[in-house]
């Protein structure tokens, strides 16, 4: 078995138990509950945040709340989750990613409605999502955009997932890692598409596989550069492929000033989207 196929193994266990707690049709009625209540106070925007997440005129960052990997074990923090966000803030990430995976990222619910009472920031919840269930929860959780993995869901799946994700008010992040994936995600009507520079089979990290594989993704379509940026040189490579925003997980929790990371990955991103007109390396139409 592969890392992949190991953590969907315990992910289904865990749903199992989730749900004879709590079955489907009683989340269901949660949300509806949670719609109604907000509502009533008119509490439109959950976030503080009614601008549209994703614009492509500028390059973006998406920092990601990562406790651990399959790869890197658990990985050292040098601030609290506290001044984490706060810097990931003040440093201009436009959307904070929390790993909510429990056995290989150690990630948790709990620390995904910490993070949703420190911070205004619209927030992705990560994890691997495969059950009508997970979106529902998700969106309970407060979540704005989730997780779509490509390789762990067949089209139609894919496509119904992201349907609903869309009625529930969230945004899909549909994830692929090579050129059938891509395809697979568009045919689902994926518009907002990750490319993990990560396999996650193997953890192999390779930047080119954005080069390689920007140029079948239209135009039109948001591009998210996924994984192994550490360096404001990587960032510029893949604005320069046409990525428009990068997620960046382990090179943002490790540093002593996040913020100051962030704010380099953004220029150095920024700047190369304007000097290389990136996107015409990308297609033209879907
Ligand atoms: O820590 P990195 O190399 O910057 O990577 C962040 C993010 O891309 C990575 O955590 C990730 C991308 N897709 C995933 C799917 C599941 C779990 C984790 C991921």
């Amino acid at each position: 078995m592969n890392i992949l196929e190991k953590i969907l193994v315990e992910k289904s266990k865990r749903l199992d138990q989730l749900q004879e707690a709590v079955p489907f049709s009683r989340l269901v009625t949660q949300y509806e509950d949670a719609q109604t209540k907000s509502k009533k106070e008119n509490d439109s925007s959950k976030t503080g945040f009614d601008k549209p997440i994703f614009t492509q005129n500028t390059f973006q960052v998406i920092a990601e709340i990562k406790r651990a990997s399959p790869s890197k074990g658990k990985i050292p923090w040098a601030l609290s989750l506290e001044d984490l966000l706060k810097q990931y803030e003040s440093g201009g990430a436009s959307l904070i990613s929390v790993l909510t995976e429990e056995d290989f990222f150690l990630g948790s619910n709990t620390l995904f409605q910490t993070v949703r009472q420190l911070t205004l920031l619209p927030l992705l919840r990560k994890d691997f999502i495969f059950t009508k269930y997970q979106v529902y929860e998700s969106a309970l959780l407060g979540a704005n955009v989730i997780l779509l993995i490509t390789s762990i869901l067949d089209q139609q799946k894919l496509h119904a997932l992201i349907i609903l994700a869309e009625q529930l008010g969230l945004i899909p992040l549909v994830e692929c890692r090579d050129e059938e994936e891509i395809a697979k995600a568009l045919a689902a009507g994926a518009t907002l598409l990750g490319i993990n520079n990560r396999d996650l089979r193997t953890f192999e990290i390779n930047l080119n596989r954005t080069a390689e594989l920007s140029q079948l993704i239209p135009k039109d379509c948001f591009l998210v550069s996924e994984s192994g940026i550490l360096e404001p040189k990587d960032a510029a490579l893949v604005s320069h492929f046409g990525a428009d925003a990068i997620l960046v997980g382990e090179s943002c929790v490790r540093s002593n000033h996040p913020g100051e990371h962030i704010r380099a990955l953004l220029e150095a991103g920024q700047e190369q989207k304007l000097l290389s007109s990136a996107k015409t390396k990308r297609r033209d139409i879907l």
